[in-house]
């Protein structure tokens, strides 16, 4: 799995894939520049009147409801839709699942669209399965990542996705395979939309390969390890937002060979 991130971080960088964002407020930023220190190009479009057509031009669409409006209800319904029509993969972050009514009628429209792959964290994942099991309190997790696995087993057998589970160990499930990733740091948690941006980069990645797997893998043990160089040098969570682009943009075959700590099986 190493050599295949290491080629498909290369390719990211040679293509410069465009990634369409529609996303939150808190993220826009971040997000955006943790693309572009991957090596790919964001662009963040939100106006339903403008979407279709920036689908078409782009590699991949990321779409994350994190501060959600009607309007960009609307606007992520006639992406995704049109990004089916047209085979375009795209990438879904369930931010805040089960917090209302709203939010939830929304998921279970765009999850009967079919995501190419879902990332989340562990509440949110448990209550895209199910409800009633969900522990939602806002856009943070109170769940550890393993007990939302069989929930992303069942939400993976539901919808046909990709499911990513963010949190001290990230798991990366599809029909056939399992991973594990233990890279990271708990001070990410302590910095906003590190999650988000994991979800970002996987639309990089998926915007290069049409190993839907191997991308989802990818673009979570990338920003999971950069997370963890960056906290490594790091006072706190100031210092990691920043030194976090920069560890994103030194990544090389060297530090990911001896770093990523990726373990793969089959289910
Ligand atoms: N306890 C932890 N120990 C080590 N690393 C962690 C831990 N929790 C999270 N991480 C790292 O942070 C990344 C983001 O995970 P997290 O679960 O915080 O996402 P999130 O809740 O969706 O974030 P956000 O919504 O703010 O974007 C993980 O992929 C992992 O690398
Ligand atoms: C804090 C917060 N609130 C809505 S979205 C967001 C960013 C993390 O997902
Ligand atoms: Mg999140």
């Amino acid at each position: 799995m190493e050599e295949t991130i290491i080629q498909l971080l290369k390719r990211v960088k040679q293509q410069r894939p465009l990634v369409h964002n529609i996303t939150n407020m808190v993220v826009m930023n971040n997000t955006a520049n943790a693309l572009l220190a991957l090596g790919a190009s964001p662009v963040m479009v939100h106006s339903p009147s403008e979407v279709q057509e920036v689908v078409d031009l782009a590699q991949a669409l990321v779409l994350n409801i994190g501060t959600i409006s009607e309007q960009t209800a609307e606007a992520m319904l006639i992406a995704a839709e049109h990004a089916n029509n047209n085979g375009k993969p795209w990438v879904l972050d369930p931010v805040g699942a089960g917090i209302s009514a709203f939010r939830n009628d929304l998921l279970a429209n765009l999850l009967e669209l079919r995501p190419t792959i879902i990332r989340g964290n562990a509440s949110e994942i448990m209550s895209l399965y199910n409800v009633q099991q969900a522990t939602t309190k806002g856009v943070d997790s109170t769940a550890d990542s393993a007990a939302a696995v069989d929930s992303g087993k069942g939400l993976q057998q539901q919808t046909g996705s990709v499911i990513c589970i963010s949190g001290k160990v990230d798991y990366i499930l599809s029909d056939q395979r399992l991973a594990e990733v233990r890279n990271g740091h708990a001070m990410m948690t302590q910095v906003t939309g590190l999650g988000c941006s994991a979800t970002a980069l996987i639309g990089a990645f998926i915007g290069v390969t049409g190993q839907v797997f191997d991308a989802a893998v990818a673009g979570v043990s990338i920003l999971s390890l950069a997370g963890e160089l960056a906290a490594g040098r790091s006072a706190g969570p100031g210092s990691l937002q920043v030194n976090l682009y920069d560890e994103l943009y030194c990544l090389d075959e060297d530090t990911l060979k001896k770093h990523l700590q990726i373990t793969c099986h089959g289910v």
